[in-house]
């Protein structure tokens, strides 16, 4: 019983970090609040259009993609600068691939959220 418990306990206490992890990357990366406008604005328009249901599936997915590209691109940024503060020809590469991520999932939303919106304005 209180193995179960303990348990249950440490779960709770990993969401909790995740979710601190989550409201310290909006809180000190401009970026993120730049994706949060953009989600906020797309979901507004998601449910103006009446969207369905694969629809929303797939826009959720593209969302989700930018933000976890975003993260993980700043992760390294972060890693990166506390490992190896000095510059290094190494490090660049480093961080300009995981930049190079965050821009792969951005054309890809681009492209996917005007496939899905662009029937609707048609109508
Ligand atoms: N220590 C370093 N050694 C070599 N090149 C570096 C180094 N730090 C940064 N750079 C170069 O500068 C670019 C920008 O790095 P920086 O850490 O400033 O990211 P940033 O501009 O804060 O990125 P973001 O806009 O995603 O937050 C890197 O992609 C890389 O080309």
């Amino acid at each position: 019983m209180n193995a179960s418990n303990n348990y249950w306990r440490r779960r709770y206490q990993s969401f909790r970090y995740a979710f601190r992890g989550i409201a310290a990357f909006i809180r000190s990366e401009p970026h993120a609040r730049i994706h949060a406008l953009a989600t906020i604005v797309v979901v507004v328009a998601g449910f103006y259009v009446h969207l369905p249901a694969v629809q929303w599936t797939l826009l959720l997915l593209v969302i989700g993609l930018v933000w976890v590209s975003e993260m993980i691109n700043t992760v390294i940024e972060k890693i990166m600068d506390h490992l190896a503060p000095e510059w290094h020809e190494r490090v660049g590469w480093i961080k300009d691939v995981a930049a190079g991520a965050v821009l792969v999932s951005a054309i890809i939303a681009v492209v996917a959220g005007a496939l899905i919106f662009l029937p609707f304005l048609h109508r």
